[in-house]
């Protein structure tokens, strides 16, 4: 049977801003307050999920959430009107309203953990929404995340959807922005790594100092069992508490993984060469690349600004590898250099393709962050929502509907500006349409 790695990217929402909210990443806090263009940002993603379904990619589409988020502005005591929930919040509490304000969905890296079905024990498509639990404004994802999961996997037969951890620093979940699987073929038996940046429950373990460790073994542990995962396929690894403190905020920021490619800095992990150790015993066999990048080739700063890592490894029907890269790796020398003699190397990787997503790139997102991959065969596909994945039908209607409802600037006076709600209700409500997705808000009910 044939197997394809689908890649679901989130499509950005229309109140994409920037607020400054993410402490820990540090695009976020440097593009605080920056004025935002949501048409831009929307069609710079949708460009990139064109370009993959030209290369004959499966590419699917994840909806955005409802913002600004009334509800949970209510939960916090502003009341009245949804417009007057909106100026209250304004006036009184900024902050509030612009977490609520948030786009954040878009990164569907961190849009839950997903365990292919040659993997698991009762050989279904597992999923997991993350909690996001450290960041109180992608906290409020994770139920939507998985009624929309939910409309676009949607059999019994063949996909397993859990809720989302408890809501609780013990057991912080940022999903597949720090999981990857390494296989000889996605219809495999893979290995899956999951990387935490803390141990919750011993503190006498080593951990960041500055920044957050959003995620923790605790978690890793709780959705390797929900996946019905075991012993030979599933790997706990801890981050480099160290390149968590000097902005490495995922896992992605830093390592990147497809098929038997496993692409790292030699920073990345604790104990780098014990880790290694385990990756190549538990993938059993030789075919296995490991790609180490130096710190005299790439700095971790390096990594960190031009998104090395945060990068796309797909495989194309001829079987070689490519990678998808913001044009911020382009305009790196060292990045840029190393890239061009990595495709002459005799690896899988052979080719390069630069993408520009600045409008997400400034809020700490690169291509790897705006996508969710899910591993699937042929009958699995056949069973997801065919509305979701990308044609070009799809595409046309998707530039058209933002043309139709997005602004070209958002700043913080667009935020307090009650017809925003509207205009993005709107926008989701013509968005469900065309996804086939029924009523998933909470205004539609
Ligand atoms: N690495 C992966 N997979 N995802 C990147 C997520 C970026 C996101 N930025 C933000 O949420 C910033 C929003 C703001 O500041 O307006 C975050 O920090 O969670």
């Amino acid at each position: 049977m044939k197997y394809v790695e689908a890649n679901f990217d989130g499509l950005v929402g229309p109140t994409h801003n920037y607020a400054g909210l993410s402490v820990g990443n540090v695009a976020s806090l440097n593009n605080a307050a920056a004025v935002s263009n949501p048409r831009a940002a929307v069609k710079q993603g949708l460009s990139k999920m064109k370009a993959l379904h030209d290369m004959g990619m499966t590419q699917g589409v994840l909806a955005p959430q409802e913002r600004p988020d009334v509800y949970t502005l209510r939960r916090l005591g502003f009341s009245g009107s949804d417009a007057q929930v909106i100026q209250q919040a304004a006036k009184q509490a900024p902050a509030l309203l612009m977490a609520c304000s948030s786009a954040s969905s878009m990164w569907t890296a961190n849009a839950a953990t997903v365990s292919p079905s040659a993997d698991t024990a009762d050989k279904r498509v597992h999923f997991t929404p993350a909690n996001l639990a450290n960041k109180f404004h992608r906290s409020l994802e994770p139920t939507t995340t998985g009624r929309i999961l939910q409309r676009i996997f949607d059999s019994e037969q063949h996909f397993a959807h859990h809720q989302h951890l408890p809501d609780n620093d013990l057991f912080g979940d940022e999903g597949a922005a720090n999981h990857t699987r390494l296989c000889s073929d996605y219809g495999t038996a893979g290995i899956e790594l999951f990387v935490f940046g803390k141990h919750a429950t011993d503190l006498s373990q080593p951990a960041p100092s500055k920044f957050p460790a959003r995620h923790t073994l605790e978690a890793c542990q709780a959705v390797a069992r929900l996946h019905g995962l075991n012993e030979s396929n599933a790997l706990f690894i801890q981050q480099n508490p160290d390149v968590i403190d000097q902005g490495v905020f995922h896992n992605d920021v830093i390592a990147v993984g497809n098929g038997n490619v496993l692409f790292y800095h030699e920073q990345a992990f604790a104990n780098s060469s014990l880790v290694i150790e385990e990756i190549e015993r538990k993938f059993g066999d030789s075919s296995l690349y490991l790609i180490e990048v130096k710190t005299r080739e790439v700095s971790v700063q390096e990594a960190i600004k031009s998104y090395l890592f945060n990068t796309q490894i797909i495989t194309q029907a001829n079987g070689d590898m490519a990678i998808i890269a913001p044009t911020e790796c382009k305009e790196h020398p060292a990045v840029h250099a190393y890239l061009s003699e990595l495709v002459t190397r005799g690896t899988p990787i052979k080719q390069i393709h630069y993408f520009d997503v600045k409008q997400s790139m400034q809020n700490g997102g690169g291509p790897a962050c705006l996508r969710l991959r899910v591993a699937l065969s042929e009958q699995e596909l056949a069973a997801v929502n065919q509305q979701c994945l990308m044609s070009d039908t799809l595409f046309a209607q998707l530039n058209d509907w933002a043309d139709k409802h997005y602004r070209d600037q958002l700043s913080f006076a667009d935020l307090a500006d009650p017809a925003l709600l509207t205009e993005s209700r709107e926008a989701l409500d013509a968005l469900t349409n065309t996804l086939n997705l029924g009523s998933i808000y909470q205004f539609q009910s």
